[in-house]
């Protein structure tokens, strides 16, 4: 039998690019903080979930067409934030904004990218969205000079990571005494306008505060970031609407309601952050009960395979992310290997909807997942149910 040596799935694509990356940045992409029993659980938690298919349906046509934040898109299939693409592959996030074009769906630009938001977006089409990721950074003016960029450059939401008042303590990244190397930028850090003032001259930083500086003020976190002075802050300075990433509980949500965002992203960041949260997987449902509808829910973490986007989709996400996978694949190929994470992922759910009955997003609701509790307390059911018989079985012979 012959085998192909192109990758089949995510986790051939994760293979490769243990083979190919620095050791360093591959230590980066891929630690989890402590012990990563967060980032290892967002993974396994999907088995525990079990489809229900149903069967004997016409599914020759299959559409992943969705809405998002009331605009069509052509999967409900996006990238998640990451910083410095330029780690993975030269072309950075030019490379994976190509792929992401593509493919359709929805990429999220992190504040850490290595190619200026504008240049990024510019790659794109109307099958998909931009959304611009935001910390907020000790100088607070320059967070809003990106805000005012991004929307300027058609980025369609701001997408605020609410989970890092401080870094996670990632052991690998200590061991490795990972530092970017010299020749990537955080570019969106350099003010646009200032290479205009003077002929040929570089671009600065903005309130010339080093670039090293800012980066480190993102990885020292900013624990004094509250619900009441960054969101009314927000939205005084945009109209771009506002995502929370890093929700992981009903409280949370319901707060993200009453301070007008118009969504939240559960995710524990790849369980980079607080070691032992609940899997994303398993946080959805609630953020998704307590969400009422009011808002659009969405999840990152651990999703590898397109059954994982499907159990995500019905237990009530609206769009689902992926960070690593594309990583991965940006490393094995650039572009090519971008996109064919996205292919992987976005095929995978199609033969899923295929093999499950469903030919739209739409179709997919929770009566198409077994919930752990469900799945133990339907056989325990069962179990009954035969016991039951049994005795009355008994009881008649007796009779
Ligand atoms: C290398 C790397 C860099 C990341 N950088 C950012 C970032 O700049 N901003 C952010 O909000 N989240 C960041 N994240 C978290 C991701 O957006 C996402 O929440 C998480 O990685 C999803 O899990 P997955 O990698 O299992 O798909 C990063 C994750 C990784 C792996
Ligand atoms: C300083 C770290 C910022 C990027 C990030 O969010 C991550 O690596 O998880």
């Amino acid at each position: 039998m012959e085998f192909t040596n192109s990758p089949v799935c995510i986790k051939d694509l994760e293979h490769i690019a243990s083979k190919v990356m620095h050791p360093s940045a591959l230590s980066y992409y891929n630690s989890g903080a402590d012990d990563e029993q967060t980032k290892l659980d967002n993974i396994a938690a999907f088995d525990k979930y079990r489809i229900h298919p149903r069967i004997l349906r016409n599914v020759t046509a299959i559409s992943t067409e969705t809405t998002i934040l009331g605009q069509q898109i052509a999967t409900p299939l996006g990238i998640a934030p990451c910083a410095m693409h330029m780690l993975a592959h030269p072309a950075g996030e030019l490379a994976t904004s190509r792929a992401a074009a593509q493919h359709g769906g929805v990429m999220i630009l992190s504040t850490l990218s290595t190619i200026a938001l504008e240049r990024v977006i510019a790659e794109g089409n109307s099958d998909m969205q931009y959304w611009m990721q935001l910390y907020v950074l000790s100088d607070w003016s320059i967070t809003e000079k990106i805000v005012q960029r991004s929307e300027r450059a058609g980025f369609k939401a701001l997408v605020l990571t609410v989970d890092m008042p401080i870094l996670g303590r990632r052991r690998d990244d200590i061991r490795t005494r990972f530092i970017p190397p010299p020749h990537i930028h955080l570019e969106n850090f350099f003010d646009p306008e200032s290479a205009s003032n003077s002929e040929g001259a570089a671009p600065s930083t903005y309130n010339d505060v080093p670039e090293l500086l800012l980066a480190a003020s993102v990885a020292g976190g900013n624990p004094a970031v509250t619900w009441d002075n960054v969101i009314p802050w927000l939205k005084s300075i945009t109209k771009l609407p506002i995502i929370l990433k890093g929700i992981l509980t009903a409280e949370d949500t319901k707060l993200a309601i009453s301070y007008g965002c118009a969504g939240v992203i559960v995710s524990n960041h790849g369980g980079r952050q607080l070691d032992g949260t609940l899997a994303s997987i398993d946080a959805l449902p609630h953020v998704v009960e307590a969400a009422e509808d009011k808002i659009e829910v969405y999840m990152d973490g651990g999703v590898r395979k397109g059954s994982d986007i499907f159990k995500a989709l019905a237990l009530g996400a609206r769009a689902v992310f992926v960070a690593r996978p594309v990583l991965w694949g940006l490393a094995y190929d650039g572009e090519a290997g971008a996109k064919q994470a996205l292919d992987l992922l976005q095929n995978e759910l199609k033969l899923t909807m295929m093999l499950s009955g469903t030919r739209t997003i739409q179709e997919i609701d929770d009566s198409y997942v077994l919930e752990p509790v469900t799945q133990w307390i339907q056989s325990s059911v069962r179990r009954q149910k035969r016991a039951n018989h049994n005795d009355i079985e008994e009881l008649k012979s007796k009779l």
